[in-house]
């Protein structure tokens, strides 16, 4: 098992964008300083006689260039930012998409609602850190210290007086993070709360109706979502705090830069110029009080999105681990496998070409036996070979392309009825797919359907019927000619005509299938029986059929 690579905010292409915001920084610090000085001429012309010198030769033309920059450096700033963010987030968006896809699903129970707010909620905390904090970091601080260079030409009493302001303002930010922490991880829990709530119950919302339970449902709701409310505020009230702390800032510091300015004497014309710059050092502060803002909504984000990366997942196999699909009739051979609690060395042989029903009550361990030969659940202990080769040294395609699966935890996905029967095979030619159809008896629902194949079915198939979603998936499994069917359940929701057309694709499927069901009179063309119990696999002995009855 593996753990995820995160993927670094700045790491590659995003470094180049991060450096051409500092670039921006520096050129909006080089303008600020530029600003001062001009200011600075400019106030001292005022102050004498105009008719002995003339109006400053080229500041009109000086200051609208520094504006014009000023502007092209903003808009290109916000767009860098943006592609900066952008990027990082589609980096982390398809990297724990892809990390919940192959975490097995024993690992994984999070709610749809939880998962879906780490890829809306999280992502927007995540972009506006790379795009809106560490963007404006690359931006403020060349900008603060270009500003404090231009503070320091004007007067260096000015300058570190400011800089001490500024000095303290980000101290008494930094201690304020803290409880905007804690405010924010409480409030990102009542959301994941309120979200796994809603999400769920309008998914399930049948079972509301059918309980008549929608009222409680509702004062449930508007209890989590008013501590939602509640946490909210209190976290608004942290973010008030930080934002009100950095505006303090500002005013104290053009405050004491006045008094800064009086004691040191510095003359009108310097003391403008200083005036000026401290305008422009609003911006940076302002942007410096966000990032602490965006940065604690980044970390509470990140840490539930880590958490999620650190789960273990199937690793990919290395190419020189890989072997060559086996050749073969589709032989398993079950050694020793034991997964807690449910199964316990267990050994079984299945010739390929084979039919085997397993049965056993409810419990008993049948889909899980069933995903550990699907090579979908690894067991804790011994091995599972098709045709002489272990499951785990197969390319994970080649596998998926051998040994198909039909079960209730794999419903129907949103789309039409041939997207759902092509899923596992797109590049499958018409023939093929006509066979499918027809190994599955699925020609006669199509025949039903208002637009056969090309009738849209919701999330989990919704829009079908049960016995015909059923048939639908064992279409799809059958796409392609696996050479191993894994069948669970699969007679379940369907009348004894279906029920029949089941029974024909076991007797007509040319590879080995293994069946799970409770009711085996349906199935005449199994050729042996397992049981399940006790987590382990008793093979039907030569009066078999009889027994195959009496353990179902
Ligand atoms: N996703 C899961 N995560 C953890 N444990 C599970 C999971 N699914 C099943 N189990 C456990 O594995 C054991 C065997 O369950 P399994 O579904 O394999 O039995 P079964 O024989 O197929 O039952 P049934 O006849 O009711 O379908 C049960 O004790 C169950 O609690």
């Amino acid at each position: 098992m593996s753990a995820a690579v995160v993927p670094k905010p700045l790491h590659g292409r995003r470094a180049l964008l991060f450096a051409g915001l500092v670039a921006l920084g520096l050129g909006h610090a080089l303008a600020a300083i530029a600003w001062s000085l001009l200011v600075r001429a400019m106030i001292h012309r005022l102050g004498a006689p105009q008719q002995a010198t003339g109006w400053l030769p080229g500041a009109g033309s000086t200051a609208l260039g520094l504006a014009l920059a000023t502007a092209a450096m903003l808009g290109l700033e916000r767009v860098l930012a943006e592609r900066l963010g952008q990027s990082w987030v589609n980096d982390l968006r398809v990297t724990v998409f892809e990390h919940i896809a192959r975490t097995p699903v024993r690992e994984y129970r999070r709610s749809t609602g939880a998962t879906s707010l780490r890829f809306v909620g999280d992502m927007t905390a995540l972009r506006r850190w790379a795009a809106l904090g560490l963007a404006k970091l690359a931006v403020a601080v060349p900008m603060l210290a270009g500003c404090l260079v231009a503070l320091t030409l004007a007067s260096p009493l000015v300058a570190a007086t400011v800089g001490v302001v500024v000095l303290g303002g980000f101290l008494g930010i930094q201690a304020l993070t803290p409880r905007l922490y804690e405010t924010s991880v409480e409030a990102r829990r009542r959301r994941a709360r309120v979200a796994a709530h809603v999400t769920e119950r309008v998914r399930s919302r049948l079972v509301m109706q059918a309980y008549g339970q929608e009222d409680k449902e509702r004062r449930l709701l508007h209890r989590r979502s008013s501590r939602l409310a509640g946490a909210m505020v209190r976290r608004a009230r942290m973010v008030g705090a930080v934002r009100a702390t950095g505006e303090a800032t500002i005013m104290i510091a053009t405050g004491t830069a006045l008094v800064a300015a009086f004691i040191a004497g510095v003359d009108a014309a310097a003391a403008a110029g200083a005036l000026a710059v401290i305008g422009i050092l609003t911006t940076p502060l302002r942007d410096l009080t966000r990032v602490a803002e965006y940065r604690v909504g980044a970390t509470v984000s990140m840490e539930r999105l880590a958490a999620t990366l650190r789960r273990p997942i199937r690793p990919r196999l290395d190419s020189g681990e890989v072997v060559e699909p086996p050749e073969g009739a589709g032989t398993l051979s079950v050694r020793n496998v034991s997964v807690t609690g449910v199964l316990s060395r267990v050994s079984v042989e299945l010739p390929g070409g084979s039919t085997v029903a397993l049965v056993g009550p409810n419990g008993s361990g049948k889909s899980s036996l069933l995903t550990v030969l699907a090579g979908l659940l690894l067991p804790d202990s011994g091995q599972v070979l098709l045709d002489g080769v272990d499951l785990r040294a197969v390319d994970e395609q080649e596998l998926r392309r051998m040994i198909r699966l039909v079960g209730p935890d794999l419903p129907l996905l949103r789309g039409t009825v041939a997207d759902n029967i092509r899923y596992a095979a797109p590049d499958a030619d018409e023939e093929a797919v006509a066979e499918a159809i027809r190994l599955s008896g699925l020609d006669e629902v199509l025949a039903e359907l208002p637009d056969g194949p090309r009738t849209r079915v919701g999330e989990g198939g919704t829009g079908l019927s049960a016995g015909q979603r059923q048939r639908v998936a064992l279409a799809r499994a059958v796409l392609g000619r696996p050479r191993v069917l894994l069948l669970d359940e699969a007679d379940a929701h369907l009348d004894p005509t279906a029920a029949t057309a089941v029974d024909r694709l076991i007797a007509g499927f040319p590879g080995t299938v293994v069946v799970v069901t409770h009711r085996p009179e349906r199935i005449n063309s199994v050729q042996m029986v397992w049981r399940l119990r006790g987590g382990q696999v008793e093979v039907g002995t030569d009066g078999w059929r009889e027994q195959l009855t009496a353990w179902a």
